[in-house]
C-alpha cells in the first residue's frame, strides 16, 4: 500500500482509465479492463464535492470475465425455470387461456382484443358482456393472465349457479359461529381467496339486490366483512364482472343498481356473437380442433367442402360454446379421418337465420313457418303445451312431436 501513495495510477494499474474518469468527470460502469492477462469487469466512479471532482473510487466486480459468463449462464438457467414455475402456476390458479389463445382475426374481435390487452396491465375494472358461449371467460382469463397480477390467484365466481341464500357466504365468507345451530368454522370467502388476483363476477345481472349493494360497498372501500363478522378485511383484487343479460333492461325493471352499474362499467369489453363474425369460422374451427384432437386423440385429416357450406350457414345461437359442441359430436360420428357433412348435425331450423335472403327450398321454408307458429302458440298460452297445441289446431302428441324435431322441448 505505502509503495503506491503518491505515484500516478498509471504506473500502478495496468490499462486504468482511472486518470480519465478524473478528467471527464463521466463514470464508466461494468467496463472491460485487461490485467495481468486476464479480463476483468471495472467500475470507476467520480465524486464529487459542491459540484467538484474530487476524487474516482475504482472497483473490479468480477476477477475474470469467465466469473460473468458463468452468472450469465446461472441467470439464463433462472429464468427458464422462473418461466417454468410461472407455467406451471398460472396452470393450478385456474387462468389458462392467453391472448394468443382466443381465435378469431375479424376486425370486431381484434377491437375487442387490442382493447382487453390495453387495460390488462391496470387494475382498471372490466364489465365483459355478450351472448353465452361467445367466449366472455375465456377473456377475462387473458386480461388476468396479461395483467401484473398473473402470479396471484384467478377466481371464478357464476352468480347464477349459487342459490341466492348461498351466495353472500360465498363471496364474501362467514365467521365461525355465524349460522345458527351449526358449529361450522369460519371460511374465507371468493374475495379474500382472490387477494393480490382477479376475481371473475360471471353472470353478474343474475345477482340478487341486497348482494348488489354489498358488492358495491366492497368495490368502494377495497375491503369485505365476512357474513357474521364484525372487523372489516382489507382486500387487493381487480374484478372483471361478465353477463349475457341486458343490464341496462335490468335497471329499468329495478332488478340492477345502477351505481353499481356504473362502478362496473369502467371499461366494456362487447363479445360479438359468432353469426357476425362469420370472418372467423375457418380460423376458431382449426383452433378447437387441435384442442378436440389432443383431448379425444381422434385425428381429422380432411374437412370436406361441404362441412364449411353448412357451418357458414347455420346461424350459431350457441356460439363459439356450440361449434365446439357440433365439432367434438362430429368428431365422434367420423370413421376415417374425413370430417363429412353427414357427421355435422346442427339445427335445421337455425340454418339459414344468418343470411334472411338465402334461397330455401320448400321444405325448409315449410319447416321455418312451423317452428315460428309453435313458438307463437306457446307464448300465447304462457308455455302452456295443451293450450298451445289446441291453438294450433293439432293433437297434444303432434305438438309433443315437433317439439322434439325442432329442439324446442
Ligand atoms: N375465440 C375463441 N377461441 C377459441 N375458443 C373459444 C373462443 N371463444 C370461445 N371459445 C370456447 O368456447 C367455449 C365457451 O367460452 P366461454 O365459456 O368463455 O363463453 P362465455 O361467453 O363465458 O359463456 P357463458 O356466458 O355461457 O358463461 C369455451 O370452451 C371456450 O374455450
Amino acid at each position: 500500500m505505502q509503495d503506491v501513495v503518491g505515484r500516478h495510477v498509471t504506473d500502478v494499474i495496468e490499462n486504468t482509465r482511472m486518470h480519465i474518469v478524473a478528467r471527464t468527470g463521466k463514470p464508466e460502469i461494468a467496463d472491460i479492463q485487461r490485467i495481468k492477462g486476464q479480463y476483468m469487469i471495472a467500475s470507476r466512479i467520480p465524486i464529487f464535492e459542491d459540484g467538484k471532482l474530487v476524487a474516482v473510487v475504482g472497483t473490479v466486480m468480477f476477477q475474470d470475465v469467465r466469473q460473468l459468463q458463468a452468472l450469465a449462464a446461472t441467470v439464463d438457467q433462472l429464468k427458464q425455470e422462473l418461466a417454468y414455475y410461472k407455467r406451471e402456476l398460472r396452470r393450478k390458479m385456474g387462468a389458462v387461456y392467453r391472448f394468443e389463445q382466443i381465435a378469431g382475426s375479424s376486425q370486431r374481435m381484434e377491437e375487442v382484443k387490442n382493447l382487453a390487452r390495453k387495460v390488462a396491465n391496470s387494475d382498471t375494472t372490466v364489465l365483459i358482456i355478450g351472448e353465452s358461449g361467445t367466449g366472455k371467460e375465456l377473456f377475462a382469463h387473458a386480461i388476468h393472465a396479461a395483467s401484473k397480477r398473473e402470479m396471484g390467484p384467478f377466481i371464478r365466481v357464476n352468480c347464477a349457479a349459487i342459490p341466492d341464500s348461498l351466495l353472500e357466504s360465498e363471496l364474501f365468507g362467514y365467521e365461525e359461529g355465524a349460522f345458527t345451530g351449526a358449529a361450522r368454522k369460519g371460511k374465507k370467502g371468493k374475495f379474500e381467496l382472490a387477494d393480490h388476483g382477479t376475481i371473475l363476477l360471471d353472470e353478474i345481472g343474475d345477482m340478487p339486490l341486497n348482494l348488489q349493494a354489498k358488492l358495491l360497498r366492497v368495490l368502494q372501500e377495497k375491503e369485505v366483512e365476512r357474513v357474521g363478522g364484525t372487523r372489516p378485511i382489507p382486500i387487493n383484487v381487480r374484478v372483471i364482472a361478465s353477463t349475457n343479460r341486458n343490464l341496462q333492461e335490468l335497471i329499468r325493471e329495478g332488478k340492477f343498481r345502477e351505481d353499481l352499474y356504473y362502478r362496473l362499467n369502467v371499461l366494456k369489453l362487447e363479445i360479438p356473437p359468432l353469426r357476425e363474425r362469420g370472418e372467423d369460422l375457418q380460423e376458431l374451427v382449426e383452433s378447437l380442433l387441435e384442442q378436440l384432437m389432443e383431448t379425444t386423440g381422434l385425428v381429422v385429416r380432411e374437412i370436406h367442402p361441404d362441412v364449411w357450406e353448412i357451418l357458414r350457414k347455420y346461424s350459431w345461437p350457441g356460439n363459439v360454446r356450440e361449434l365446439r359442441n357440433v365439432l367434438e359430436r362430429a368428431l365422434h360420428n367420423m370413421e376415417g379421418n374425413c370430417l363429412k357433412a353427414e357427421h355435422i348435425s346442427v339445427s335445421q331450423t337455425d340454418m339459414y337465420r344468418t343470411n334472411p335472403a338465402a334461397p330455401l327450398t320448400l321444405k325448409e321454408s315449410l319447416e321455418l313457418a312451423e317452428k315460428e307458429a309453435i313458438k307463437r302458440a306457446l307464448a300465447a298460452a304462457g308455455g302452456n303445451r295443451p293450450e298451445a297445441a289446441r291453438i294450433l289446431g293439432i293433437s297434444k302428441s303432434g305438438l309433443y312431436q315437433k317439439l322434439d324435431k325442432y329442439g324446442l322441448s
